[in-house]
């Protein structure tokens, strides 16, 4: 899948919630209630990530996970990337809520 420009991915970025450009990734903090539940959504992650063969980078920081979404094979975020992010979103959401 082809790289995406800056302005595709700002354009993307807009159906978002709160990701952001950081050099060839883009990255979100998603905030828990505890160490319990972000580990739980490292694992709700798993199998979303296994299905589309796309996974993301991962730090645990207590009740804070940190996501860096990016193509290794192509450098850069692409559609991927962006269809990943839609994703966790929603996941994080039944996590949260
Ligand atoms: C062989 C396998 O399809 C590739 O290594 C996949 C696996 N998951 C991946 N994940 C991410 N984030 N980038 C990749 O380029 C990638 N490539």
């Amino acid at each position: 899948m082809a790289k995406l420009s800056e302005d595709q991915i700002r354009q993307a970025l807009l159906k978002l919630t709160e990701w952001k450009l950081e050099k060839d990734m883009i990255v979100k903090e998603f905030k828990f209630r505890d160490f319990a539940t972000s580990v739980k959504f490292l694992t709700m992650i798993q199998p979303v990530a296994d299905s589309l063969d796309h996974h993301p980078d991962v730090c645990i920081y207590y009740n804070r996970v940190v996501i860096h979404l990016t193509t290794h094979d192509e450098g850069g975020v692409t559609e991927l990337d962006i269809r990943l992010a839609e994703k966790l979103d929603e996941l994080s959401k039944t996590l949260t809520s």
